[in-house]
């Protein structure tokens, strides 16, 4: 698909360090239109949440859409924070975060970001994860963006707020499921 033909993609999120990650992965690949909606999150796993949250900005916008969940999931804790992770943050911010792992040897994590596509009010959402592994550490590099200071992905020294934001999105549990998403909406009938 030639840039100057690219598909329109309404993405919904409240989150504006989502937005600029998403634009920088995709560059013009597609034509990103954001539309700024916190919505609820329901409880349960992750795909389960996200395809809720998918359908839910469907009805919203009336049309397309596109939605994106990230957890954040210790393993000595079986995969919580998860999709609480938000809340967590808020509550116990980086400090709490590794407070939680105190007692556990097992420091490792993994970040799983799930996109999710819906074609409109009343249709069933599509869901695409990617997942990137590493560990929890104390907070080191610019507080920018959410839990980036104490996530240190596998095979790096650095924490994803050390690195430059070009190398995270080549990465990034972010990059690996949009791979997924762009490979499915390039298969769509125009
Ligand atoms: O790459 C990331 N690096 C560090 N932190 C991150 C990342 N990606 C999301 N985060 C944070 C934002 C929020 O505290 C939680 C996910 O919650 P989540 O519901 O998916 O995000 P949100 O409510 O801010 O935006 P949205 O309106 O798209 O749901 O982890
Ligand atoms: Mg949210």
């Amino acid at each position: 698909m030639s840039a100057s033909a690219a598909r329109s993609l309404v993405f919904v999120t409240g989150n504006q360090n989502k937005l600029r990650e998403v634009q920088q992965i995709l560059g013009d690949h597609f034509n990103l239109v954001p539309h700024k909606l916190d919505l609820p999150e329901i409880q349960g796993e992750t795909a389960e949440v996200s395809a809720d949250k998918c359908s839910r900005a469907a009805e919203a916008v009336g049309g397309p859409v596109i939605t994106e969940d990230t957890a954040l999931c210790f393993n000595a804790l079986q995969g919580l924070p998860g999709p609480y992770i938000k809340w967590f943050m808020t509550k116990l911010h980086h400090e709490g975060l590794n407070k939680l792992l105190h007692g556990f040897e097992d420091k490792s994590a993994y970040a799983l970001c799930t996109f999710a596509y819906c074609a409109g009010p009343g249709h069933k959402p599509i869901v695409f994860e990617g997942r990137t592994e590493g560990r929890i550490v104390p907070a080191r590099g610019p507080p920018a963006f959410g839990w980036d200071p104490i996530f240190e992905p596998e095979g790096y020294e650095q924490t994803y707020a050390e690195m430059d934001c070009a190398l995270k999105n080549t990465i990034s549990h972010r990059y690996r499921a949009l791979a997924k998403l762009k490979g499915y909406i390039d298969g769509l009938e125009a």
